[in-house]
């Protein structure tokens, strides 16, 4: 493996051509993910994390700057990329059984038969749905469908696998049992992802580096290392005391992010009015 990053997001900046004029939503973001990483993203509410997503994804052009996966530039939505959303309720097809709304991608992407029934069956054997495969979505929980949705971008086996605040809709034990998922399955699996969560506890308890994002217009405000240890479990991991210390720093970073861009904004009014 060389020394390249996996994904690599460079000076990214989005201004949108909004009713009111131009507003820029991304000032200018540069990080990068090395292979295998779990990365979270956290920030206040409206910091762009999903235009910066929908960047990373290849569905939106950047106004300035650059997003390479692999070495290569991001130009529409790659091959190499999944992304799980917050609405399971949507993003599965109601008519059609888990075993088929996980094949699907694999299909299009024209995976062999055989292939694709082990990648299926592995996928949602690694989520513990092994035995749901007949079953059609809605006769699932919530928790059971967000399930089938993080099966189906593993089968897909991408390079990066994103996920938008995917567990924002289900109730806090569901929460816990599928964030306890999502370690073991980037574990068993070595993907890189980029975990979106406006949820600051979450960040620290999942990630191996937490990105803050400030307000917008968005800059990294901080990267943080996440120096927890790598077996994390959610009654010990959340009782350290060096777990309370980074959520606490985080807590605190995004209200400053929060304080600095009020400043910002007022220090611009004051300016406008002279
Ligand atoms: N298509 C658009 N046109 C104009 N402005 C937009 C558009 N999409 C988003 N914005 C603005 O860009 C900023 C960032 O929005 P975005 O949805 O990316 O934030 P977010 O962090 O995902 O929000 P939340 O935490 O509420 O989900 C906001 O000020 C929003 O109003």
């Amino acid at each position: 493996m060389s020394g390249e990053p996996m994904l690599s997001v460079k000076g990214l900046q989005k201004i949108y051509q909004a009713d009111s004029g131009p507003l820029e939503a991304i000032r200018n973001l540069t990080f990068d993910l090395p292979a295998g990483q779990l990365t979270c993203l956290v920030g206040p509410s409206g910091c762009g994390k999903t235009t910066l997503l929908k960047m990373i994804s290849g569905l939106l052009n950047p106004t300035q700057g650059e997003v390479l996966l692999a070495g290569e530039k991001v130009t529409g939505p790659p091959k190499n990329m999944a992304v799980v959303f917050q609405e399971y309720g949507r993003s599965l097809f109601p008519w059609m059984r888990v075993a088929d709304n996980v094949e699907l991608p694999l299909k299009a992407a024209g995976v062999a038969k055989a292939e694709r029934d082990r990648l299926v069956s592995e996928a949602l054997e690694a989520v513990g749905l092994g035995h749901t495969g007949k079953q059609y979505p809605w006769q699932l929980s919530g928790g059971m469908q967000q399930r089938v949705a993080i099966a189906r971008a593993v089968a897909y086996q991408p390079k990066v696998l994103l996920m938008d605040e995917p567990f924002a809709a289900v109730d806090a034990q569901t929460r816990a049992d599928l964030e306890d998922l999502v370690r073991r399955v980037w574990k068993q699996l070595g993907v890189t992802i980029l975990f979106v969560t406006h949820d600051i506890d979450e960040s620290v308890y999942l990630g191996e580096r937490v990105l803050i994002m400030s307000s917008s217009p968005t800059i990294i405000q901080e990267d943080l290392y996440i120096d927890l240890p790598a077996e994390r479990n959610q009654l010990e991991t959340r009782a350290l005391p060096r777990f309370t210390e980074l959520r606490h720093h985080v807590y605190e970073q995004i209200q400053k992010a929060k304080t600095h861009t009020a400043d910002v904004a007022d220090a611009e009014a004051k300016a406008a009015a002279n």
